[in-house]
């Protein structure tokens, strides 16, 4: 196989591998050269032992990258295995990423010309796949690879789905992989089901993150993204710094960041758009962005150096939460890991324990509730932003309400598609209640050991967020020391800019024609059979059976959600003293529960709960700033309310927000 007519080997002695250039969730980059044909190429080595995709997976995603034939889509010419890695054989991008390119030399983002060419050239390519019957599923900045010619190319198909995959492999999983900051709120609404519309969401976020140096809401942890998307308005270019936009470029950005997503356009529509009928060729307006600049191994070496020494500086945990959630961002890691589960799990307590959580708004993105005025009148009929005040009120009620939105798998999801008159028909993934079969694929992800473990913090949910720095020596460890590698070791224990790190299990990363998973349709109700695997649920926090080996010695006591005693569910979820009490009881009799500090307790079941508590304490940390910087915010209101926390003065909506969250953060603390 190979471009063209010219053919690659398999022989990994026919490759010689230079620099790295990249690093995702599963797989380095390296620029290399082809030496039969001299040619430069980039190998994509992903190490097997870190994907939890099945091999026939990772091979169908390799064959499908190299049926793939559209100059803005990267193919592969070839794969084989290497030792225990999948090495792909790709074109090489001189320019590697428009991230990278952003963070190590434009970090307030492109200029408008630069960006219609580089937003024009991925939509041909989601063009392409969506005829082709598949969504990307992960269109971002770290996923557009530029060329020296100015050449842009759509790249990295671990996620994507297709949109006519049917069958087991579509129900074979429970793990929603995705982006947070990118992902549509269908993604995560319930009931709704998405299709090849998230791309165009995702499309839309792209267009700011290029706009802006970064995508909206990217400094705030997932779990927090994740409820901004679905209750706040979409972003836009809204602010004063976007003036500098045309009305032309604002429209497209509206017309993609549409709630509904019926309503937002097709790619072949919003080829059409003005914005893009203006756009220059790229080797006009793209070209030039590298033309002064080092290169690209050069550029991301020195941004690992950054990263790792921004990271060293930041000793304050709460600090190097932020970090390190920056760092993954900068790094565009992809394999961000839902485990539907726990989400619904959580998702279920967060409504009934923390219907203030809803009315949490990011200063930010309040403003977008008022905004928008001017994007009304686009040509292609997009609803104005403040159409959509129903779709929020409607959410926030989810939140705080009965219908709580929740990630949900439904085991027995079938995309629907088909193809009428050369277009794609909306494939949507099929969530409604009668489609779950919820209870089956529950036991499934149970045996599998999908779910995550230990008490439900918003860190353990996305399971690498706090467990990052682990993660990043087990990268290193996990490391083979590959043939011209130039790197020196000391810097690789750093974390790697273009380095995933942490991603714990990228379960479907590597499918390209990975099921679409992740739907709504969470049933809260006692009978849910999404609570097969909660083997302990403690205010807002559960234990999950994610490790049978870890909890099945434990006995799986059902709390209830409301119980009196679980009034604190943060200290609640500090669930080490529970555990260590569980075990205690399990003790053979005579042995004194004084003997709990002689206690043989393997290191395998004490660290994970370490590891927990270290995780709640970082969020109780974290919950304590919130509230010091909502104090110091409301401070010059304070005097005037003798001592009442004042209501947010940005948006009526958010009245009495602030002091919902203090009370809440309150109760945590004072538990
Ligand atoms: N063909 C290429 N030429 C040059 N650089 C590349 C090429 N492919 C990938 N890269 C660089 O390597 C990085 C990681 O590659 P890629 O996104 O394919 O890995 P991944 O493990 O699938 O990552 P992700 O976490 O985004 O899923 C990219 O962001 C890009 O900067």
């Amino acid at each position: 196989m190979g471009s063209g007519s010219r053919s690659y080997s398999a022989n990994p002695q026919d490759y010689k591998l230079l620099e790295e250039v990249g690093y995702g969730a599963s797989a380095t980059v390296y620029h290399a050269v082809y030496l039969p044909y001299n040619e430069e190429v980039a190998v994509k080595s992903l190490d097997l032992d870190r994907c939890n995709s099945n091999f026939d997976d990772i091979r169908k995603e390799a064959q499908i990258m190299s049926l793939i034939d559209h100059r803005n889509v990267v193919k592969s010419y070839c794969s084989f295995v290497v030792d225990r890695k999948l090495w792909v054989i790709m074109p090489f991008m001189a320019q590697g990423s428009c991230l990278h390119l952003m963070k190590s030399a434009y970090p307030d983002g492109f200029e408008e010309d630069a960006i219609g060419s580089i937003l024009k050239e991925t939509l041909k390519a989601l063009d392409y796949l969506h005829q082709h019957g598949h969504i990307h599923r992960d269109v971002k900045a770290g996923n557009i690879l530029l060329d020296s010619n100015g050449e842009v190319k759509l790249s990295d198909f671990g996620v994507s789905a297709s949109m006519f995959d049917t069958g087991d492999r579509q129900r074979s999983r429970n793990t929603f992989v995705g982006t947070p900051c990118w992902m549509a709120p269908e993604v995560l609404q319930p009931g709704t089901g998405y299709n090849f519309k998230a791309d165009i969401w995702s499309f839309g976020i792209t267009a700011l993150e290029l706009a802006h140096g970064h995508a909206p809401f990217s400094k705030y942890p997932p779990m927090k993204v994740l409820l901004m998307t679905i209750q706040n308005a979409p972003p836009g270019l809204d602010y004063d710094r976007d003036r500098k936009f045309s009305k032309s470029f604002k429209e497209m950005v509206a017309m993609c960041l549409v709630k509904d997503q019926t309503k937002r356009p097709s790619v072949d529509k919003l080829l059409k758009h003005s914005f893009f009928k203006q756009a220059k060729p790229p080797e006009l307006s793209v070209k030039k962005l590298f033309a002064d600049l080092p290169p690209l191994w050069t550029r991301v070496k020195a941004l690992q150096l950054k990263d790792a020494a921004q990271l060293a500086l930041k000793r304050m945990p709460s600090a190097e939460q932020e970090a390190i959630s920056q760092s993954e961002y900068k790094r565009g890691v992809s394999a961000w890991n839902f485990d539907v589960d726990d989400l619904k799990a959580q998702a279920s307590l967060v409504q009934e324990e923390d219907d203030d959580i809803a009315e949490i708004k990011e200063e930010d993105e309040n403003k977008f509730f008022n905004s928008n005025k001017d994007t009304s009148d686009s040509q292609f009929g997009v609803d104005k932003r403040n159409s959509d005040n129903s779709q929020e009120n409607e959410f926030a009620l989810q939140v705080g309400g009965s219908n709580v939105p929740a990630l949900h798998v439904g085991g027995n999801d079938i995309l629907q598609s088909d193809k009428r008159n050369g277009s794609i028909a909306e494939a949507t993934t099929s969530t409604s209640e009668k489609d779950m079969g919820t209870g089956k694929i529950k036991t499934q992800a149970v045996k599998v050991g999908k779910t995550q473990s230990g008490p439900l913090v918003p860190g353990t949910v996305l399971g690498h967020y706090l467990p990052e720095k682990g993660r990043l020596f087990e990268r290193f460890e996990n490391e083979n020391q590959l043939p011209g590698e130039k790197i020196n070791r000391d810097m690789r224990r750093a974390p790697s800019f273009s380095g995933p790190l942490m991603l714990p299990n990228r379960a479907s990363a590597n499918s390209l024609s990975a099921p679409i998973k992740s739907s709504g349709g969470f049933r809260d109700s006692p009978d849910d059979k999404s609570k097969a695997n909660l083997v302990q649920i403690k205010g807002r926090f559960s234990v999950t059976s994610e490790n049978l080996d870890l909890v099945k010695d434990i006995p799986a006591s059902s709390v209830s959600r409301r119980s009196s005693q679980d009034s604190s569910p943060l200290r609640k979820s500090a669930s080490v003293g529970d555990w260590m009490l569980d075990f205690k009881q399990q003790m053979p009799t005579g042995q004194s529960s004084n003997d709990s500090a002689n206690l043989n307790v393997p290191a395998s079941v004490i660290v994970p709960h370490l590891h927990n508590l270290y995780q709640q304490m970082s969020i109780q940390q974290d919950l304590i700033m919130s509230l010091l910087s909502s104090l110091q915010t409301a401070e010059p209101n304070d005097a005037s309310q003798n001592g009442k926390l004042p209501p947010m003065p940005r948006s009526s909506e958010n009245n009495g927000s602030v002091s919902k969250f203090s009370l809440h953060i309150s109760r945590h603390l004072n538990a």
